[in-house]
């Protein structure tokens, strides 16, 4: 039986699904009570304060991409996995479970938003994971800069989108032929795609706004 499947991690990803689904729809309702003027302060602010505004809203993957990161990470035995961005843990839970499925290894994630940064280790303990991640507290442009294990196998992109390039940029000397780079929300993030696409070193695909990257 496979840790994503199995008690206590999948009754505890339904909860936060659910959970997300709820909060997304709090943080829709709040929004519609915005002005014009209101909104686009919001969309251009700086992402701590962005961020520190929806600290209550899990703004997790969906389920699909999710899965999508526990099957790449598990089919090709990923031992050593770089996160941007773990909010209250969904993808960093889907990670977690395929190290251990894969029989060890270590995903290092980052959060800056103290609140979420307790929901994740509680997660991760109540999923008894806590042996496979290294959670860095902070502003990931720092908390990434330094101790990175020097072949890192797979990299997921979920924080400030535009700060994916700069995160890439702290981790691509460590990635191999055959790393992989996730990025969800990747049409917001258009100096980054535009960075993959032509740098030549990466074959991508896109599913809707995810898109997976190949070192090759
Ligand atoms: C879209 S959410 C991540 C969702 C998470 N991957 C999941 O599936 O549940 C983005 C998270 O990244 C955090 N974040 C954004 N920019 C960051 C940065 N520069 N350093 C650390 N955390 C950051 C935010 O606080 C937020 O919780």
């Amino acid at each position: 039986m496979n840790t994503l499947s199995s008690t206590p991690l999948a009754p505890l990803l339904d909860q936060l699904f659910a959970d997300s689904d709820s909060s997304k729809s709090a943080l829709m309702q709040r929004m519609s009570h915005l002005t014009e003027d209101e909104k686009q302060k919001l969309r251009t602010s700086d992402p701590f304060t962005l961020y520190s505004l929806v600290k209550d809203v899990h703004l997790a993957v969906s389920r699909a991409t999710a899965n999508l990161l526990y099957i790449l990470a598990r089919n090709h035995g990923m031992k050593s996995i770089v996160e941007f961005g773990a909010s209250f843990g969904v993808s960093t839970l889907h990670l977690a479970a395929a190290l251990k499925d894969n029989g060890g290894g270590v995903l290092i994630t980052s959060e800056f938003e103290p609140s979420k940064v307790a929901r994740v280790r509680a997660n991760i303990e109540q999923a008894n994971l806590s042996t496979y991640v290294d959670i860095r507290e902070g502003d990931a442009l720092h908390t990434l800069a330094t101790d990175l294990p020097d072949t890192v196998d797979m990299l997921f992109l979920d924080g400030a989108k535009q700060h994916y390039k700069p995160v890439l940029s702290l981790v691509e000397s460590r990635l191999r032929e055959g790393s992989i780079i996730v990025a969800d929300n990747v049409n917001d993030a258009p100096d980054f795609a535009d960075y993959i696409h032509k740098s030549g070193r990466f074959v991508s695909a896109r599913f809707d706004d995810v898109e997976v990257s190949l070192l090759v």
